[in-house]
């Protein structure tokens, strides 16, 4: 395992986060939460920059907290915060990024920037909030990593930025070993992109699944109420009254194919399941 958040607990005034978490290699992890849900604080915890009040948060098979500088050097990490000063200019990074990380790759680098025009010679208070996400994520991908950490790195970007940014990473996958784990309050950024899906509300996980078996496998059953009487209810998690009877979601929607001929199953989205599970009642 790359990461390993084991029956990790993180108390602050008036939120509590409780995970249980892992991130193999050759994996793209995404999670998914509202905001105040717990993403940035989850990453915080992978880097060591806050420690757990319980349970262990491991990095490589360490403890993150005193992860030494080799192992920082195999993590490329984007916030919505750079952490540079924004009086500096894309130009002025190079040298800094160089020192600290000595397979800073230049070249590759000034060819990105150029490729997602991002000016060299431009102060950052400058760019935009696209241009600034862009930036963050070059940065991240700049030195010859195996793990990157990105905390929402399409939020505020159109369409095609996002998809420019998703195929720059889907690059980064081709070499094997590495890893990514990667944040969204927007699930439909990431479903198609993930390979493992983590849902967090409020601090706690409701959903962990491979992505293929949430499209493949979960759905909703439109019933009416007889319908619902009639229903085998072992493998529905959730319903909701509705006017024509019930929602039900369930994460086995084969069997309830084959099972009830003509009874109707819609493909949920990912947003839909989230929603569902945070809202729907349990059985
Ligand atoms: N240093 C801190 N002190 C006190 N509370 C904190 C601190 N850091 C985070 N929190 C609280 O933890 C909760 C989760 O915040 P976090 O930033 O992890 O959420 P998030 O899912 O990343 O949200 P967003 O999408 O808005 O960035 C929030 O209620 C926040 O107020």
């Amino acid at each position: 395992m790359l990461v390993q958040l084991d029956r990790m607990k993180k108390e602050y005034d008036g939120f509590s986060l409780e995970l249980n978490m892992e991130i193999p290699e050759n994996q793209v992890t995404g999670l998914i939460g509202a905001n105040g849900a717990g993403k940035s604080t989850t990453f915080k915890l992978m880097l060591g920059l806050i420690r757990p009040d319980e349970g262990n948060v491991e990095i490589f098979g360490r403890n993150a907290a005193e992860m030494g500088a080799e192992d920082k050097q195999k993590i490329g990490a984007a916030f919505s915060d750079s952490g540079f000063s924004e009086y500096l200019k894309v130009q002025q990074l190079i040298p800094i990024m160089s020192r600290f990380y000595p397979d800073f790759q230049e070249e590759e680098f000034r060819g990105r920037c150029e490729r997602f025009k991002i000016p060299l010679n431009k102060q950052i208070k400058e760019f935009s909030t696209g241009m600034k996400a862009k930036l963050n994520v070059l940065l991240a991908l700049s030195h010859d990593s195996r793990l990157l950490i990105l905390d929402e790195p399409t939020a505020g970007l159109d369409v095609v930025a996002r998809e420019e940014i998703l195929d720059l990473l889907r690059e980064y996958m081709e070499i094997p070993g590495r890893s990514i784990v990667i944040s969204s309050h927007i699930s439909g950024d990431l479903e198609h992109f993930c390979d493992d899906l983590y849902m967090i509300h409020e601090g706690k996980i409701v959903l962990h699944e491979e992505t293929d078996r949430i499209l493949e496998e979960y759905g909703f059953l439109k019933v009416s109420e007889q319908e619902y009487e009639a229903l085998d209810k072992e493998y529905l998690l959730r319903v909701r009254k509705e006017s024509f009877g019930y929602s039900c979601l369930t994460n086995q929607k084969n069997y309830y194919l084959e099972n009830y001929p003509g009874i109707i199953v819609e493909k949920g989205s990912v947003d839909e399941v989230i929603s569902m599970l945070v809202k729907g009642e349990l059985l």
